[in-house]
């Protein structure tokens, strides 16, 4: 490209040396000197002081006034770095309306409407080029045009915004407010011509800024009659009005980042005051101003190279169990969707835990079937979702981390992640668990932070991985810190049949993913004891309570409300009725009863085929927090479930979980007034610390 412009700069001198006498042009005209495209314009004579090799293309103007004069300048068609970085994290952009037409200017069009083109025109010009103010320009316009109401309306009628819309300028537009950015239409001219234009593109009228025409209005029937000039007070009336324009906009939204994009002289002022635009992009699809065109750090002679140009994120997920492949079905849906609102690239990695299925490494089978026969059998994953076994290639593109692996490892994936992930990534975790560290508890979305020092939102609801890859309507919220990162994951995962609400409460869904697989053992406990829905409600209510009680008294901060949302009570009515905790809870309570016990290990192995099963082990591990914070009384539920399943009492006493609570592990010192003596003793599993002190979190539990 520099070598390129270099030698076009060259072969200019070379002709300036032998073109003594440029040939005269009537009018005036500007070449554009593309790549392959024509050479140029030979009547060029350029003073090498104009050649500037910036970029790769040449823009020559020369004009005939007795004399030929002609610059040459070098046009930024490529964006630099800091152009591209400054367009791709773009919070509000600012267009021209004379760049969302095909026709230059809507006044010269009404002028031609109203007879009166020519001068118009030669006015418009003027004032574009910088030669006339924009004041007496406007004044002098509106003066010429001398147009009535009903003008304007036989105009916008006979010139509707549909029929003159510059080139792609829609589907940059729906790209850009797809992303969640701003967008203004900032004219020199009239709101009357400005607002229809606005509204076919999905502009809001509070986004316009434009001058008033001013109206004589009829004394008899209230309604404007004459044009009488225009209303000055408007920014846009004055010179430097778009910048003042954009300092407003600026003062009334906590923007960031803001880009102008033009084709005057008057919108790259925006960048040239401070508080106006951080970039002026220069469009040359309708007209294109030398002056215009060589000060502009990234020049476009269409819109597709912005859309093109905009930020499309990589997304990968860590795991391949039953929910991250369902995930990865949903992520994989949403990134191949092709249209102009699509922000994320095709491909979805997916870090698979390497095993042998069926005598084949199952990396190869999910390439090749886009199936995962061992994890979720039966759905088509998307040609899209590439089975990667090394957890570093796979994460070290994505710009959206999803993390979906059962909690128990994932200590160990973060270890391995460690400076591995891309700078400015983001992550969410799907996983419901909690790590229990001898100085407290450790929320996975907190590992992540921690670990790969990126920000971790959670994705938490009813969410059984089976229906939604059935497509069954199901709901999540993702609790979220970061509201960008949040937005971004939504698009990620929403689907018809996947709704996503955003939560400003993390910890609080997170809290509820992983102490719901606690209740939903017990749940299973009780259909494994044969009792009904009445006996299974007040495990599930008794659950919520201490739930809530448990997650606030960790963290104070969390939310009542959340527990009432997808991830509260939703999730637990769903796991509660539809879980693997469940599943294997009721199996190993009927193995129970009819004395043939057996351990959740053996059960989950044969019942689960490789899946994973998260409530015994949180049980331990909240039962672990519950123990040394002297807490185990005023969580009965969960205390006699964490008894039960580690043999000191029988599944039977679950309903009864007061009395549950209250059943003393042996060699452990009493905590209760009076300990529960249970009527058999089942053989008891690992021994239990001491319990020293009443707990201080005695929140709901009906005793
Ligand atoms: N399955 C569901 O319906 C569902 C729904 C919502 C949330 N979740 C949660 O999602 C998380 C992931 O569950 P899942 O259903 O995707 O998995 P899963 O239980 O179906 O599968 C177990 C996964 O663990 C992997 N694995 C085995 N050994 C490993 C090791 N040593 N290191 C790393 N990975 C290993 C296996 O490859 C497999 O991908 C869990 O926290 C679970 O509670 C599950
Ligand atoms: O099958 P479970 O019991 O692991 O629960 C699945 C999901 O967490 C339900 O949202």
């Amino acid at each position: 490209m520099q070598l390129h412009a270099q030698r076009a700069a060259m072969e200019l001198r070379g002709r300036e040396r032998l073109a003594p006498r440029p040939a005269l042009l009537t009018q005036p005209a500007i070449f554009r000197h593309h790549r392959r495209g024509p050479s140029l314009a030979p009547t060029s004579r350029l003073a090498p002081a104009h050649v500037s090799l910036r970029g790769s293309n040449f823009v020559v103007r020369s004009t005939d006034n007795n004399h030929t004069e002609s610059k040459a300048y070098a046009v930024n068609t490529e964006p630099t770095d800091r152009v591209l970085s400054i367009w791709r994290r773009v919070d509000a952009v600012c267009f021209d309306v004379d760049c969302t037409i095909t026709v230059n200017d809507s006044l010269d069009l009404l002028a031609e409407f109203m007879g009166v083109k020519e001068p118009v025109e030669a006015l418009t010009h003027k004032a574009m080029e910088g030669s006339l103010s924009l004041e007496r320009a406007l004044e002098e316009r509106l003066n010429i045009i001398n147009c009535s109401p009903q003008d304007i309306k036989n105009f916008i009628s006979a010139h509707p915004p549909s029929s003159r819309l510059a080139p792609g300028i829609k589907e940059l537009i729906t790209s850009l407010q797809a992303r969640g950015v701003a967008i203004y239409l900032i004219s020199g001219g009239f709101r009357e011509l400005t607002l229809p234009i606005a509204c076919y593109l999905g502009i809001p009228k509070s986004n316009v800024f434009a001058n008033r025409m001013n109206w004589q209005w009829d004394d008899e029937t209230g309604e404007p009659t004459k044009l009488v000039g225009f209303d000055m007070s408007e920014p846009t009336a004055h010179n430097q009005g778009k910048p003042e324009a954009i300092a407003r906009i600026r003062q009334r939204n906590p923007y960031n980042t803001v880009v102008m994009i033009g084709d005057g002289i008057t919108d790259l002022e925006a960048v040239k005051i401070t508080g106006g635009a951080d970039l002026f992009i220069g469009y040359g699809g309708v007209v294109e101003r030398p002056a215009v065109a060589a000060e502009a750090e990234w020049y476009v002679y269409d819109y597709k190279t912005l859309v093109d140009a905009l930020a499309r994120y990589r997304a990968a997920i860590i795991g391949s169990g039953a929910w991250a492949c369902s995930a990865a079905r949903m992520m994989a849906q949403n990134t191949q969707a092709d249209d102009p609102a699509d922000d994320f690239m095709d491909e979805v990695k997916m870090w698979v835990y390497e095993e042998e299925y069926e005598g084949r490494k199952l990396t190869e089978i999910i390439n090749e079937t886009h199936e995962n026969p061992k994890y979720f059998p039966g759905f088509d994953l998307g040609p899209n979702v590439v089975a990667v076994p090394s957890i570093v290639d796979a994460a070290k593109d994505a710009d959206l981390i999803v993390f979906c692996a059962p909690h128990q490892f994932m200590h160990n994936i973060c270890k391995q992640l460690m400076g591995k992930v891309k700078p400015g990534a983001v992550a969410i975790s799907l996983t419901k668990g909690m790590r229990v560290r001898p100085e407290g508890p450790q929320l996975i979305s907190q590992m992540v932070r921690r670990y790969l020092g990126i920000d971790c939102s959670v994705l938490m609801g009813a969410n059984i991985a089976t229906d939604i890859g059935r497509e069954q309507m199901s709901e999540a919220v993702i609790g979220y810190d970061d509201l960008d990162a949040a937005k971004k994951f939504r698009k990620l995962f929403e689907r018809p049949y996947f709704r996503v609400g955003l939560l400003p409460d993390p910890v609080g869904a997170e809290m509820c993913g992983t102490l719901k697989n606690i209740v939903a053992i017990g749940a299973g406990m009780v259909d494994g004891l044969g009792l009904g829905p009445n006996s299974k409600a007040t495990i599930i209510r008794q659950g919520l309570i201490e739930m809530r009680s448990f997650s606030k008294a960790l963290y104070p901060s969390v939310r009542d409300d959340t527990f009432l949302e997808c991830c509260g009570v939703g999730d637990l009515v769903a796991t509660c009725y539809g879980g693997r905790n469940r599943l294997v809870a009721e199996a190993w309570t009927r193995a129970q009863l009819a004395g043939n016990p057996r351990s959740f290990e053996d059960l989950e192995a044969e019942l689960l085929k490789g899946q994973k099963l998260q409530g015994v082990l949180t049980s331990n591990e909240v039962q672990e927090i519950l123990k040394t914070r002297h807490w185990e009384h005023s969580y009965p539920l969960f205390t006699t479930i964490n008894r039960i399943i580690n043999g000191y009492l029988p599944p039977s006493i679950v309903v009864d979980y007061v009395a549950g609570s209250k059943f003393e592990v042996p060699g452990v010192e009493s905590e209760a007034e009076e300990a529960f003596v249970p009527k058999r003793r089942l053989p008891a599993a690992q021994p239990q610390q001491q319990q020293q002190q009443q707990p201080a979190a005695a929140l709901g539990a009906r005793r």
